[in-house]
């Protein structure tokens, strides 16, 4: 008998999960500790193989994942290759009442073979995985952009099919050294670089010399060659990126440029306030 396609594929399931992805990798520091993972379109399920009960599994909601990656340890003699998955989950602050994200990390070491190209391509498959079911949870976020697949008939369109294609998200940040008292620089390079790593966004930094730099940069840019442009500041900077795009001849296009704040200043009301309502 042919089995149902709505019905999950025994398979691929494990725990009463159906997974789109299964497989057990140890610890990273301690072989002996072994977890099973379990990817399916929204999660990624961690329990620790562990003889003795216990509330020992996790689950990620893939809309807080930023990136995933593959990679070598740093011993060349480990066989062992690896992925790590970057959430950044809202969870309560220490000693307060409110939640905040914050960052978790999960690393894996895929030791299945004694080749460590084929541990490589693993960890790569899963890092892949994870990556793209976590696109799909959160296409804006990740810049997909759909492609419609249209039909003429008899001067009707008929619309057939959408995908989302990703293609990288390339990024220009503005930063204002001298901002939030001299601040705005070190917060960049000690929060921002590192989740841009790990989201994979390739970017162009530029840090202003002087009052009207912004200003100028934006209205030279080949603005074809980003999609977004990000201050890192307080308001002051954002007012001279918008200045120097209405200023551009191509401004009505140049304004649909996505605009992104951080907030880098010792105010920050605006940004503030535009991401308490984005959320
Ligand atoms: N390298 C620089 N040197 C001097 N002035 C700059 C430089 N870069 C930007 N500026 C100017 O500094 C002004 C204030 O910048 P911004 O709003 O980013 O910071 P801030 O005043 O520290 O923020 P906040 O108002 O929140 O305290 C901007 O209008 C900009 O013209």
């Amino acid at each position: 008998m042919e089995r149902d396609a709505s019905e999950p594929d025994p398979s691929r399931s494990r725990n009463g999960v159906v997974g789109v992805l299964y497989g057990e990798f140890t610890d990273t520091l301690n072989d002996r500790v072994r977890y099973s993972v379990i990817l399916t379109e929204s999660a990624l399920t961690i329990q620790r193989i562990s003889s003795s009960p216990g509330r020992t599994k996790v689950v990620f909601n893939l809309t807080d994942c930023v990136g995933c990656r593959a990679h070598r340890g740093p011993d060349s003699a480990d066989v062992g290759a690896y992925f790590t998955a970057y959430f950044y989950p809202f969870k309560r602050r220490w000693m307060s009442a409110g939640v905040a994200r914050q960052r978790v990390e999960q690393c894996f070491r895929v030791a299945l073979v004694q080749d460590p190209d084929a541990n490589l391509q693993e960890a790569e498959r899963w890092a892949h995985a994870i990556r793209d079911a976590s696109v799909l949870q959160a296409p804006r976020r990740h810049g997909l952009t759909p492609l419609l697949e249209l039909q003429e008939t008899d001067g009707e369109l008929t619309l057939l099919h959408i995908t989302m294609v990703r293609r990288p998200c390339r990024v220009m940040i503005l930063v204002n050294p001298h901002s939030g008292r001299g601040q705005a620089l070190h917060l960049f390079t000690g929060h921002m670089q590192g989740m841009l790593t790990e989201a994979a966004v390739p970017y162009t930094l530029v840090i202003t010399e002087h009052q009207n730099h912004a200003r100028e940069v934006v209205r030279k840019a080949d603005l074809s060659q980003w999609d977004a442009l990000v201050i890192m500041s307080g308001d002051g900077l954002l007012f001279e990126v918008i200045n120097g795009l209405m200023e551009r001849e191509d401004w009505r296009e140049a304004i649909q440029t996505p605009l992104g704040i951080l907030p880098g200043g010792s105010g920050n009301a605006l940004a503030a306030s535009v991401h308490h309502y984005s959320q």
